[in-house]
């Protein structure tokens, strides 16, 4: 079996994704499924970063839209990525993987606060770092918050795993006549207003040359194959 070719990753999963077939909250054979595909990684030497969307349960602009205030609705959509990360947490160890929560917002009865140093200790000794609370702000994502920690631990890579199979021409799930990129600039993708990721998170990773895979959670063994070096997915990087 070929080894891995990435020392460390950050991993951000699409809180939606965990819903499975459901419209609202965690379906446990999905997040289990997850914590499997996780722990093979982390048998192979890896050591990763999580962060988890709040998709699945709340976000700030669409609670706005309900007529919650924004700030208190990002808010909300933090407190959410913690849930998320709560339960990866809990089904990581269930399988025997040290897993850790470090929150952007301190809630130290319910998990570690975010101390970069400290985060990377624990990667260091192979423990899954689960980043919750987003960056801690209101007005920013998850996908922002996953480029920013990528960028913070140093990792090697950061993968986007979310229910589409990479980036395409437009949003393949209302256009199924979307063009799939098997690559992409940074530059392209902010060009053409490509909503597979936030600006915010691209310019992240661009400015601090970040590489970055899109790839489907869905995907059975594609997370193993694209850390030992497989094209699975999209990648976006730098050049035209
Ligand atoms: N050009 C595009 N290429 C690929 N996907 C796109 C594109 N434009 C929009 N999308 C949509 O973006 C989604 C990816 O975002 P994702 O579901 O991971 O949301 P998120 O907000 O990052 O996560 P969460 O579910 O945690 O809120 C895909 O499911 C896809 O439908
Ligand atoms: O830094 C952040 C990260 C997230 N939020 C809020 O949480 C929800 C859920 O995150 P998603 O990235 O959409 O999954 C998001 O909609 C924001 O409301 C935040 O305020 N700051």
């Amino acid at each position: 079996m070929s080894e891995a070719i990435y020392r460390r990753i950050l991993l951000k999963l699409s809180g939606e994704a965990l819903m499975g077939e459901g419209s609202f909250g965690i379906d446990p054979d999905v997040i289990a499924r997850v914590a499997g595909d996780i722990k093979e990684l982390v048998a192979s030497g890896i050591q990763i970063g999580l962060v988890i969307g709040g998709g699945n349960i709340f976000r700030g602009e669409g609670l706005a839209k309900a007529g919650i205030d924004r700030v208190s609705g990002d808010h909300m959509g933090m407190l959410a990525t913690v849930m998320n990360a709560l339960a990866m947490q809990d089904a990581l160890v269930k399988i025997g993987v040290p897993a850790r929560t470090m929150s952007a917002i301190p809630m130290e009865q319910v998990c570690d606060t975010y101390v970069r140093r400290q985060a990377v200790e624990h990667l260091d000794r192979g423990e899954v770092v689960l980043f919750a609370a987003g960056t801690g702000n209101p007005f920013f994502t998850t996908d922002s918050a996953a480029s920013l920690r990528a960028i913070e631990i140093n990792a090697d890579l950061m993968i986007k795993a979310t229910k589409v199979d990479g980036v395409y021409s437009a949003d393949p799930v209302k256009e199924p006549s979307a063009v799939f990129y098997p690559r992409i600039s940074y530059d392209r993708a902010l060009a053409d207003g490509l909503k597979v990721m936030d600006a915010t998170a691209i310019v992240l990773c661009r400015d601090n040359e970040m590489p970055l895979r899109i790839m489907n959670i869905n995907t059975p063994g594609a997370l193993m194959r694209l850390v030992k070096g497989e094209a699975i997915g999209s990648l976006v990087e730098s050049g035209k």
